[in-house]
């Protein structure tokens, strides 16, 4: 991967040297320094000389990053380059080809599967995920007041519009209190006002020690996020 974050492609293209187990030390140092300073802790991803091969195909390789404690990294590329892909490398939900990958602490997936039973209520079908975190009733409320959605608490999930399911999802990644959030597209079909609320509840996580690693066509407002720019084979 290059100092501008893109990755190399390519059989026998020359990989940054493998600095994934470095940087992940270094995202430890920072972790327990975090520590000191009374934050959140307990959260660390690095990938270190990652390659991802899909359909037999070699999406990308070589590609070595590390987050801490308060950090965030924004995944960009044009359409089927393997953005997706990397986020579910993240989430332990496919296996690199080759390299490795490291994770500390529990991650919350958000991508347009909302994960949640559409025949119970909205507050219900979130209840569910909070409780197999070991979450509570606030946690719910907490999720549900960051996208405004308490009003629709009591409404059937499947009776919600296409963006209130995404403020849905993103309430339910809010509310169970992963320190690592992984977040695909997390601003598509949102409206002006949620992706606000977006934005804010990704700051106050990121204050709070969390990280953020996000797909997304559309700029975030990640404030000093790195950037993993992949391209096209
Ligand atoms: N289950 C699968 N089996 C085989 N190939 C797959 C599978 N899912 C995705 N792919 C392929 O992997 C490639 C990368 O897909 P991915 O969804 O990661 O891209 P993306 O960058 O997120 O795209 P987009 O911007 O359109 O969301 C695509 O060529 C896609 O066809």
């Amino acid at each position: 991967m290059d100092r501008d974050g893109r990755v190399a492609r390519g059989a026998g293209d020359a990989c940054d040297r493998p600095r994934g187990r470095a940087s992940f030390r270094a995202v430890r140092r920072r972790h327990a320094r975090a520590g000191r300073r009374g934050r959140v802790t307990g959260a660390a991803l690095a990938f270190d000389s990652v390659a991802c091969l899909r359909g037999g195909r070699l999406l990308f390789e070589g590609l070595n990053f590390g987050l801490g404690p308060g950090d965030a990294a924004l995944v960009i590329g044009p359409n089927g380059v393997g953005k997706s892909s990397l986020l579910r490398l993240a989430a332990g939900l496919l296996a690199p080809a080759a390299g490795t990958i490291r994770r500390e602490g529990r991650l919350s997936l958000a991508d347009e599967n909302s994960a949640l039973d559409r025949h119970v209520t909205l507050a219900r079908a979130i209840g569910f995920w909070v409780g197999l975190d070991g979450g509570e009733v606030c946690d719910v409320a907490r999720g549900l007041a960051a996208m405004d959605l308490l009003h629709l608490s009591e409404v059937p999930v499947r009776m919600l519009s296409t963006g209130q399911r995404k403020r849905a999802t993103l309430a339910r990644v809010i509310a169970g209190n992963a320190p690592l959030w992984l977040l695909d597209e997390p601003a598509n079909g949102l409206d002006t006002a949620s992706l606000e609320r977006l934005e804010a509840a990704m700051v106050a996580h990121r204050q709070s020690g969390g990280i953020v690693l996000a797909a997304s066509h559309q700029p975030l407002g990640l404030i000093g996020a790195q950037t993993l720019a992949l391209t096209a084979a």
